[in-house]
């Protein structure tokens, strides 16, 4: 008679199908009980005006996540359309109505459902401090304009304020090591070097500072569970266009006729106006008395005479504390790497001298010839760039050296740790993004309590599991399973 199959009987089926739905069951469980749930996102807005002009960023991350890391990310960009607010002096209104076209994109950019809930902040940089210290009516004009106009759109409005050369300085700090993920992974951070059209920032950790020399150059911070302790200051003034007025205005401190500039390609001329150059804080008090109205800037392209005339309106005399950059203010010893956005960037990436591991002394002969090359072949050679930018690329590049290593000491072997940069993951560098993190609280001083296992990993071994337990589940009833080992034999 043929044997019957143990596994064919009906108990055996019954367990095998009820083992499979088991497996199946759990399977599903885990899978589900982690699975994030369907992506909704949540949005901040953070108008940057600057000096020169105003720019809108909107971020967005997810939004179980506030609390997580690196996961804000920018969304969109919209460049405002004129010069920056605090040219709007003389006609506030204009201020608020120029950022009507960039206001109603972000309107598009974030779902209607999100426009209530959606904060919308408004930070003003050197501009501002400038007209704010010249007449502090002027500027409370200009942000009542502009909150009216802000105010007038769906989304959270949280105010505008003039931030502080501290914050702006930080926040970029803020922003870089975000974006690089080295502040939740505790690694070592990176500098921050910002260029503006009226200021510029330089913040760094230094292991030999720990702030007490100079409170006023110090922000600390406890970010996900490290203690920072961060060096920092903004030069009012030596942004790349008010750095510019002031080394003009050095060039032409008697008040001459024609002015020969070292910072501008041979066979450059322009007319312009002494009282437009001199309109600004920075040089107001050195305006020659018997000045004519105009005089003719004529370029003559000489990078080390161009590097001579911007040193002149550093200050190198006196230094109270333990060492200096320039006018007299604290900066501990360098400490890299370092990330150099906005007008570095632009610049040097203009110029072809992103690339840092080229020697500082290359780089500098490099911009020795393009000064001497005449304006003629310069505007030939680059059609379609705005003719402001072209005609300042050589005195821009040749400030940025001489801030770089006049100004901050870095040497030919530390150049080479400073990285030009404009964006990081698809986010722009600068303060915006550190400014609303901050804000709305999204960097927790602790580190957060992350699962010991992502999603994958739970998945995976319960199913490990579920199959291990089956298979002993299954064997434990196989009827020959024990009888098939040598018996012992009862004789
Ligand atoms: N070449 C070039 N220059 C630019 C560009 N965008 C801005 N600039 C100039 O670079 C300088 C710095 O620009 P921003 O960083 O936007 O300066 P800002 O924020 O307006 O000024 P601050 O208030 O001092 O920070 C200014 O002189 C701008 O005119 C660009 O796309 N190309
Ligand atoms: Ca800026």
């Amino acid at each position: 008679m043929k044997e019957k199959n143990p596994w064919h009987t009906p108990v055996t089926i019954i367990i095998t199908v009820i083992g499979v739905i088991a497996i199946v069951a759990l399977v599903t469980v885990a899978v589900l009980q982690n699975r994030p749930l369907p992506q909704k996102y949540k949005y901040g807005i953070v108008l940057d005006a600057g000096s020169s002009h105003t720019a809108l960023y909107i971020y967005e991350w997810p939004a179980e996540k506030d609390n997580n890391t690196g996961r804000v990310e920018q969304t969109h960009f919209c460049k405002v359309k004129g010069p920056g607010i605090s040219s709007y002096a003389s006609a506030p209104v204009k201020a608020g109505e120029s950022l009507r076209l960039c206001m109603e994109e972000a309107k598009q950019w974030v779902p209607g459902k999100r426009h209530h809930q959606t904060p919308l902040y408004l930070g003003a940089t050197a501009g501002m401090r400038l007209l704010n210290m010249e007449s502090s009516s002027a500027s409370a004009k200009v942000f009542q304009a502009v909150e009216g106009a802000l105010q007038k759109f769906p989304f959270s409005y949280q105010g505008a304020r003039i931030l502080s050369g501290q914050d702006e300085g930080a926040f970029g700090w803020v922003t870089v090591n975000y974006l690089d993920e080295r502040l939740k992974q505790g690694l070592e951070t990176r500098g921050a070097l910002d260029l503006g059209g009226a200021s510029t920032q330089i913040s760094f950790v230094s292991d030999n500072y720990d702030g007490s020399e100079s409170p006023s150059n110090s922000v600390t911070f406890r970010l996900y569970g490290n203690d920072y302790n961060l060096y920092t200051h903004s030069f009012l003034c030596y942004g790349k266009d008010q750095a510019l007025r002031m080394t003009q205005a050095h060039q032409s401190q008697a008040g001459p006729a024609t002015v020969l500039d070292p910072c501008f390609h041979p066979g450059y001329t322009a007319t312009k106006n002494y009282s437009v150059l001199y309109d600004s804080p920075c040089v107001s008090d050195r305006k020659p008395k018997d000045a004519p109205d105009t005089f003719t800037h004529i370029g003559i392209g000489d990078f080390l005479q161009c590097q001579a005339a911007i040193k002149s309106v550093f200050n190198f005399t006196s230094c109270k504390y333990s060492r200096c950059s320039f006018n007299g203010v604290l900066q501990p010893l360098l400490q890299g790497p370092y990330g150099a956005f906005s007008a570095y960037y632009f610049v040097m990436n203009f110029l072809n001298l992103t690339d840092t591991s080229v020697l500082l002394e290359d780089v500098k002969e490099k911009l020795k010839r393009y000064c001497a090359i005449n304006w003629d072949q310069i505007m030939q050679q680059h059609p379609g760039v705005k003719l402001k930018y072209l005609a300042e690329y050589c005195f821009s590049g040749t400030y940025i050296l001489t801030l770089l290593t006049e100004g901050y000491n870095f040497t030919s072997e530390s150049y080479s740790d400073i990285k030009f940069i404009k964006k990081i993951k698809g986010s722009d560098a600068g303060w915006t993004l550190g400014y609303m993190l901050n804000l709305t609280n999204m960097i927790p001083a602790e580190a957060p309590d992350t699962p010991p296992l992502p999603h994958a990993g739970y998945v995976s071994i319960v199913s490990v599991i579920a199959v291990l337990l089956f298979i002993l589940f299954i064997a434990s009833l196989h009827p020959l399973w024990p009888r098939c080992s040598k018996q012992p034999q009862i004789v």
